[in-house]
């Protein structure tokens, strides 16, 4: 039987698998401050959290905004976007980013979080690093949007 300790920093190439829901009203998506007892508390980020062993990333998107907002997500309408790492002192993450335009209920604020309808520039701050390459992907289509438009 090992003495050592636990280890206190992320392990080398141990990712930590997390879904993430991009909440989207129109060119809106809504944003939550973590909370308070969390690395990075008080930083503002995109609603979700890690996936458990055996859920897939919707399910863990529905778990988490019903824990953490009190809605329920209609399954049929997330998008699985795209997939982005982020290495954080405290772990190292892969992050799901889901695209979700259907929800019912009110949001209800369990975790004691704000939070915030933006579009982009974002005019909370500051944001979680690892949700940064989200926003200019964001900002991308959204330019590509324009632009198509301005073609049509
Ligand atoms: N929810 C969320 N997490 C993000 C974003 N950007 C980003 O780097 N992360 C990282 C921060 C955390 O290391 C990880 C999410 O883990 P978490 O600790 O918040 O997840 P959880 O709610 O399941 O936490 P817990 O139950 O273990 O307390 O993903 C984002 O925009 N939203």
């Amino acid at each position: 039987m090992s003495n050592a300790a636990p280890p206190t920093q992320p392990q080398p190439g141990k990712r930590v698998e997390v879904a993430v829901g991009i909440l989207l009203r129109g060119s809106q998506f809504l944003l939550g401050t973590r909370p308070a007892g969390k690395p990075y508390a008080g930083y503002w980020e995109f609603p979700g959290g890690k996936i458990e062993p055996g859920e897939t990333v919707a399910q863990a998107l529905l778990r988490e905004f019903d824990e953490e907002l009190g809605v329920a997500i209609d399954p049929a309408s997330v998008e699985i976007w795209r997939t982005t790492e982020h290495d954080y002192e405290h772990a190292q993450v892969r992050l799901h980013w889901c695209k979700v335009r259907r929800w019912q209920g009110e949001f209800q604020m369990r975790e004691g979080q704000q939070v915030a309808w933006q579009r982009l520039p974002t005019t909370v701050s500051p944001i979680l690093p690892g949700a940064y390459p989200v926003l200019d992907a964001l900002a991308q289509e959204c330019l590509n949007d324009a632009s198509t438009n301005s073609r049509a």
